[in-house]
């Protein structure tokens, strides 16, 4: 709703009210019609603002209405309403002024925003565009290329960037309501005319055709297949090239296809998704809203490779005060100086100074005594890291929270080195850590709910997202990449090469394919790991692709034995110009390596199609990820799926591997696999799980009911 008020004799003030963020429902939208025919027709009343309550502008068009039909008045005729308005309309921003926020602040007279106010066309980040004039509005206000950047990115500006753009007319330090107010006052004899944006002229741009050119490459690149951000340069393309009302049609058309697409629903879905995993319980029924986190003030980093740089930089960037440790001096050195310029270039974007006084380095681990909180990220070998957890356990105060950034290993054999397990948790980062916005909390079978709020908490305060997860192999993400890479492997074997397994994830959204993505990330990674688990060793009078009772592909391992670790030998699944080299080009050595493999192994290579890497790959990952709640190590779909997105590359257009079963159709997931597994019955990751046949059983219901068809945790509290 919104109420409505006069102010300072002759202002009619409208507050949309609408708690937390105030979304423009149709609620809010009759009361924005209301209040403001009210303070139109009221004779007193010379100007009008409209402010948001409790500090917030307005968070755009209510998202949960989406996905109903649509009720109340339409925001279009709405925001035309307040444009030609006879009386002067003053937007006051504060907080946030995002999607139909800033469309209705658009179709305003003046706009007057807090310095830190946030303003932004969001709606690509949900499938679609700013469809309530924004996409016509914007560039007539601040530019094309301007209009392109923050439309086509969704990037929120802040209240001061706003000013330069000219997309405010003021910003303010002080309340913005009262500002507004007296600004208000100021421009109450001035008839708003001139100031209604859908009459100015696009500014003019030299080559547009170029200009437009480059934006749909660019887009096309950063999202391949994604509708929505096409959708936006096409808008954006008719406000620079027609008339305002032939813009307006065109954007109704763009988002009338977006709106019912199939895109837009995956990516709705992972906005809320994003927001349910912050609500996390475990099975022992503890949960976000009944465990309170203990105070981090201070933390110690283990370890200052690539992982524990990051680390501490996010670390330092929320207010933490942090001991970098590294044993060999030359590294930690090294360390220095690379966390303090990555420090530095952040507090540099951020327009701060940057906060090198919060970090201090030490090559030895006494300092662990006086920290609130412990992050090993030492090399990836339980040994080294059981030893660790010992030697913390002895030295910490008590109450010191033990994570370890391990990105599969058994929590609860660490814990079990230490003399509190309940307060040892994994806090598994993705690289580079600063930067990616996943985080997987790792409660083991003795980690209390306190500090798995901890941990969660943490993560929240380094502008992460947060997913807790059980303890297993690989935990969440990894534990379902196996699977996926397995596949990919096998169609190599089978017929395929990396580039035709790579072009075909890659169309599907992947801004890398498996193949590209382990060039990068460096093929010894898995070696090492495969090492460990004992899987090099061929058991004699077997085949090598046989190992541990299962199908096994040797090829990752016999690149390795080559020296072809990937970019950094400049030679893996693909070749480079030279050690280090970024671009991959198609390798005639490993195409006949792998003819050679088949003939050795009496392969004879097939036709494998687009439709069979896709399902092969992408169903077996699926598979697992449905064994994952079958076993209770992610709550739910949600989780499985923020995981994916903002951790493995999935793209959000998609929703996350578990949405994307729902959009396929379970039952034709569940025959598909059926199919591969009868046609390899040796690779057990193909067998369909369980919970699979039971969601189809039972109709296969949409993804928000699955947890009705999932084990319930047994309560232990
Ligand atoms: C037949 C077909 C015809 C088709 C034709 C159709 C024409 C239709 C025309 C309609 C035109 C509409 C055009 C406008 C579109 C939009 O405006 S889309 C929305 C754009 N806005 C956003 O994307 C902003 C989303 N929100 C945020 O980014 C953040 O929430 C925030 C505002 C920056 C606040 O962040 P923070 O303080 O961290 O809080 P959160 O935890 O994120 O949010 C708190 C709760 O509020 C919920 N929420 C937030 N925004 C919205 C919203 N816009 N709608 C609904 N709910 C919202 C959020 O989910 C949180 O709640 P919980 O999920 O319960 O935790």
């Amino acid at each position: 709703m919104a109420q409505y008020s006069r102010v300072s004799g002759t202002v009619g003030l409208i507050t949309l009210l609408n708690p937390p963020v105030n979304a423009l429902s149709a609620a809010v939208r009759q009361g924005i019609v209301d209040t403001l025919d009210k303070a139109l027709s009221d004779r007193k009343v010379k100007s009008v603002v409209i402010c948001g309550h409790n500090g917030k502008f307005c968070g755009g068009a209510d998202i949960r209405e989406f996905s109903s039909p649509l009720t109340g008045p339409p925001l279009i005729p709405l925001i035309q309403g307040v444009e030609s308005a006879a009386k002067p309309v003053v937007a006051a921003i504060d907080g946030v002024a995002l999607g139909g926020g800033l469309e209705l602040a658009l179709g305003c007279h003046y706009r007057i925003a807090h310095s830190k106010a946030r303003l932004g066309l969001p709606e690509v980040h949900l499938g679609l565009l700013p469809g309530a004039g924004g996409s016509q509005r914007l560039p007539r206000l601040i530019g094309v290329p301007a209009a392109l950047d923050l439309i086509t990115t969704g990037r929120h500006v802040t209240g001061a960037e706003a000013l330069q753009l000219g997309l405010v007319d003021k910003v303010t330090d002080r309340n913005t309501v009262d500002e507004a107010v007296k600004f208000a006052l100021s421009v109450a004899d001035q008839p708003p005319n001139s100031r209604r944006v859908s009459t100015f002229p696009c500014p003019r741009h030299p080559d547009l055709d170029a200009l437009f050119e480059g934006a749909m490459q660019r887009v096309r690149q950063r999202a391949r297949g994604a509708l929505a951000p096409v959708a936006c340069v096409q808008a954006i393309r008719a406000a620079a090239t027609l008339p305002y009302a032939q813009g307006m049609e065109r954007e109704r058309e763009l988002m009338a296809t977006l709106f019912t697409s199939g895109q837009a629903r995956a990516q709705q879905y992972h906005f809320f998704a994003q927001r349910a995993v912050g609500r996390w319980s475990m099975p022992s029924g503890a949960r976000w809203d009944t465990t309170k986190p203990g105070a981090v003030h201070k933390a110690m980093v283990i370890g200052l490779g690539t992982m524990g740089r990051g680390i501490s930089v996010a670390l330092v960037q929320a207010g933490v005060s942090v001991v970098a440790m590294e044993t060999n001096e030359k590294q930690l050195m090294e360390a220095k100086q690379a966390i303090s310029s990555m420090l530095e270039r952040g507090a540099k974007r951020r327009g701060v100074a940057p906060a090198l006084d919060k970090i201090r380095y030490s090559w030895n681990m006494e300092p662990a005594a006086d920290v609130d909180l412990v992050i090993e990220a030492v090399f990836e070998d339980m040994a080294l890291k059981k030893k660790l957890f010992q030697q913390l356990s002895a030295l910490c105060k008590p109450g010191t929270f033990l994570c370890s950034n391990t990105s599969g290993l058994d929590v609860d054999q660490l814990a079990s080195e230490t003399r509190h397990p309940e307060l040892v948790v994994g806090m598994h980062f993705f690289a580079p850590a600063h930067v990616m916005k996943l985080l997987e909390v790792v409660y083991g079978s003795r980690s209390s709910p306190q500090a798995v709020a901890t941990a969660m908490e943490l993560g929240k305060r380094m502008g992460k997202v947060s997913v807790a997860v059980g303890n297993c192999r690989g935990f969440v993400g990894n534990r379902m990449l196996k699977p996926y890479l397995e596949q990919a492997f096998f169609l190599l074997e089978e017929g395929t090469t990396p580039e035709f397994v790579d072009q075909v994830l890659e169309e599907f959204g992947f801004a890398m394919g498996v193949f590209r993505m382990s060039d990068l990330s460096g093929l010894d990674v898995g070696w090492r790991v495969r090492k460990a688990d004992g899987l090099l060793n061929v058991s004699e009078g077997h085949s090598a692709r046989i190992r541990q009772g299962c199908r096994y592909s040797p090829l990752g391992d016999l690149l390795c034995e080559q020296g072809r670790f990937g970019q950094k030998t400049g030679r893996g699944w693909y070749q480079y110009d030279k050690p280090g080299g970024r671009v991959a080009k198609p390798d005639p050595w490993l195409h006949g390596f792998l003819e050679k493999f088949r003939t050795q192994h009496g392969l004879v290579a097939h036709r494998i199609d687009h439709q069979e890497v896709l399902e092969r790959c992408l169903y077996a990952l699926m598979n697992e990820g449905f064994r994952i709640l079958e076993d209770g190590i992610a709550a739910g779909p949600e989780d499985i799926d923020v995981i994916y997105v903002l951790g493995y590359s999935w793209p959000p257009h998609r929703g996350g591997p578990m949405f994307y079963a729902g959009m396929v159709g379970l039952q034709k997931v569940l025959e598909r696999l059926e199919h591969y597994h009868q046609e390899h019955p040796d690779i057990p990751s193909l067998k369909p799980c369980n919970l699979l046949r039971k969601l189809v059983v039972n109709g296969s219901p949409p993804v928000h009911k699955w947890r009705e068809f999932l084990k319930k945790p047994q309560s232990q509290l």
